[in-house]
């Protein structure tokens, strides 16, 4: 894919910030510091659009990045960090599960996973949510140049099965670092927004 524009849009806090263009989206949720912003660098070839820090939770809010006029990455807030009170948990969840729930443009989450962990207790509702709410769904496990490849498809199964997810997820192997998957992800996403338009044209 290649990237003629990226721009940063908004980091929105209420649904009445979300755009209003209907381009598709595709969220990425995951832990903090499980390496999201990286990714979004990574798939759009920028160093630094995405903020990344070595400080982990500071994402709070749904940040809006825009692709070639054509789609939308939206970086969930990264859970599971250790310093948010109960509270700002609970309403970080409610935010995500209204999202989930009623986000018309939403094509497609991809559940970011550190390929050398098993997923946390949030990955695994958030996987659940994902499939209650009958969202497409891509697990990236990313972080893959930290283990010998001769390792990858192990810790894959590990991932799956503490996910207790479907045998039919796809798996995307991903290296911010390297470049490893970002061909493999970006053809999962364009096939993603043709299917949909697809049936957009058929139902109509
Ligand atoms: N080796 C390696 N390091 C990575 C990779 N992806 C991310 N990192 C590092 O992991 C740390 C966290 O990455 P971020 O991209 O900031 O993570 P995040 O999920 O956006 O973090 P939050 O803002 O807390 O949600 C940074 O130090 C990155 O350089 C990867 O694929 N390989």
């Amino acid at each position: 894919m290649k990237i003629t524009e990226a721009e940063f849009i908004i980091s929105a806090v209420r649904p009445e910030q979300y755009p209003e263009d209907a381009l598709p989206e595709f969220a990425l949720a995951g832990r903090s510091n499980v390496g999201k912003s990286s990714l979004i660098n990574r798939m759009i070839q920028r160093k630094n659009l995405a903020r990344t820090s070595s400080q982990p939770g500071k994402t709070q809010q749904l940040n809006y990045y825009r692709v070639n006029q054509k789609l939308y990455f939206v970086d969930f807030p990264g859970y599971g960090y250790a310093k948010v009170s109960k509270v700002q948990r609970e309403q970080f969840g409610q935010m995500i599960e209204t999202f989930l729930g009623d986000r018309e443009p939403l094509k497609m989450v991809l559940l970011i996973i550190d390929i050398r962990h098993a997923p946390s207790k949030d990955d695994c509702l958030m996987y659940k949510w994902l499939r209650h709410y009958n969202i497409p769904l891509t697990i990236v496990t990313t972080k893959a140049d930290k283990i010998p490849k001769s390792q990858w498809q192990k810790h894959i199964k590990m991932i799956k099965e503490t996910l207790e997810a479907d045998p039919h997820d796809r798996v995307v192997l991903f290296s911010s670092e390297t470049g490893l998957g970002r061909d493999e992800l970006w053809e999962v996403l364009l096939s993603q927004m043709e299917e949909t338009t697809e049936n957009t044209v058929a139902s109509e």
